[in-house]
């Protein structure tokens, strides 16, 4: 059998979609099936000049450029990172897939001091609302730059324009560059954000039952639980993966605690929410959060400077 994964071209995604490709083929191989993955580069028109010269969300660019190309019939799966798909489900596709996750924390990049070492005035850059904002929370003296780019753009700037970066760990690691981190922020100081470090695995809905019963042998019910319950808040929170949210899940034995976080932009407002309910109430517990939030003011909070 031969399959055709679709994927965007950047090292992370290619990266990314490379690991899915050969987790398939294993899964193929442990059942007896002797399997082929072809990567296929989706390239988006509109690349992220033009996305944001229009006012869309890139992510959002990238995602349906994969679906589109999934539907028509291009490849017969495509694989995301999580943390940029929305949270409504596809009327023709199935998320038939979550593997384990990496990391979920971010990571500092600098030429060595640490969070609590840089200077005073330190310039540094972040795209996400989400990390400025828990940034300034400890570091309100910091000069924190909005810069846009991949994974490399960003680490080149590092000691030059800039004295750090933060991005994902997860995303380093997969590229190998993790030694590139100075530091794991601990999730008590930077919330990640909902399904950080998760890949996320598409298929069509009429797709061959054969193909659903590989791919899904590389779901994992424990990441796929936490995310649920991460993404089920951030569906509530009516916040994009632009808003200043953090949801953090973790699964022990049958239990799930969630830790929900949602800041003003400045970092100088917080509301923290923890919840913990069993993993088969993972959306349950999502919701609950973020209902939770919502009564403690929590619009007001993310539109709020
Ligand atoms: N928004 C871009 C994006 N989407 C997924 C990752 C990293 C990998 C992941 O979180 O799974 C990144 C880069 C980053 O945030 O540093």
């Amino acid at each position: 059998m031969h399959l055709r994964l679709g994927t965007r071209g950047s090292a992370l995604a290619t990266t990314q979609s490379q690991h899915v490709a050969d987790a398939v083929v294993e899964a193929a191989a442990a059942r007896g099936v002797d399997l082929e993955v072809g990567l296929e580069i989706v390239t988006t028109h509109g690349d992220t000049s033009k996305a944001s010269l229009v006012g869309l969300s890139t992510t959002g660019v990238f995602v349906n450029a994969l679906r589109d190309h999934l539907l028509d019939g291009g490849c017969d799966l495509i694989v995301h990172s999580l943390k940029d798909m929305p949270v409504e489900p596809h009327p023709r596709l199935d998320l038939v897939a979550i593997p384990v996750r990496e990391d979920v924390r971010d990571a500092l990049c600098t030429t060595g001091p640490r969070l609590e070492e840089l200077p005073a005035g330190a310039r540094v850059g972040t795209g996400s609302p989400r990390r400025a904002a828990q940034l300034r929370r400890v570091r309100p003296d910091l000069e924190i730059v909005d810069i846009r780019g991949n994974v490399d753009t960003r680490l080149g700037r590092v000691g030059d324009d800039l004295a750090g970066v933060v991005l994902a760990a997860a995303g380093l690691s997969r590229l190998g560059r993790l030694e590139s981190a100075t530091e794991l922020i601990s999730v008590d100081v930077m919330v990640p954000a909902p399904g950080q470090g998760a890949l996320a695995i598409e298929i069509r809905q009429d797709a061959e039952p054969a193909l659903r019963e590989l791919v899904s042998a590389l779901d994992d019910a424990p990441t796929r639980a936490a995310v649920t319950a991460e993404r089920a808040a951030l569906q509530v929170l009516e916040a994009g993966c632009s808003a200043p949210v953090g949801a953090h899940a973790t699964v022990t034995g049958g239990q799930l605690r969630l830790d929900l976080r949602v800041m003003n932009a400045s970092g100088s407002l917080q509301l923290n929410e923890v919840a913990r309910g069993p993993v088969r109430e993972a959306a349950a517990v999502g919701r609950a959060a973020a209902h939770a939030l919502l009564g403690r003011g929590a619009s007001r909070l993310m539109g709020a400077g």
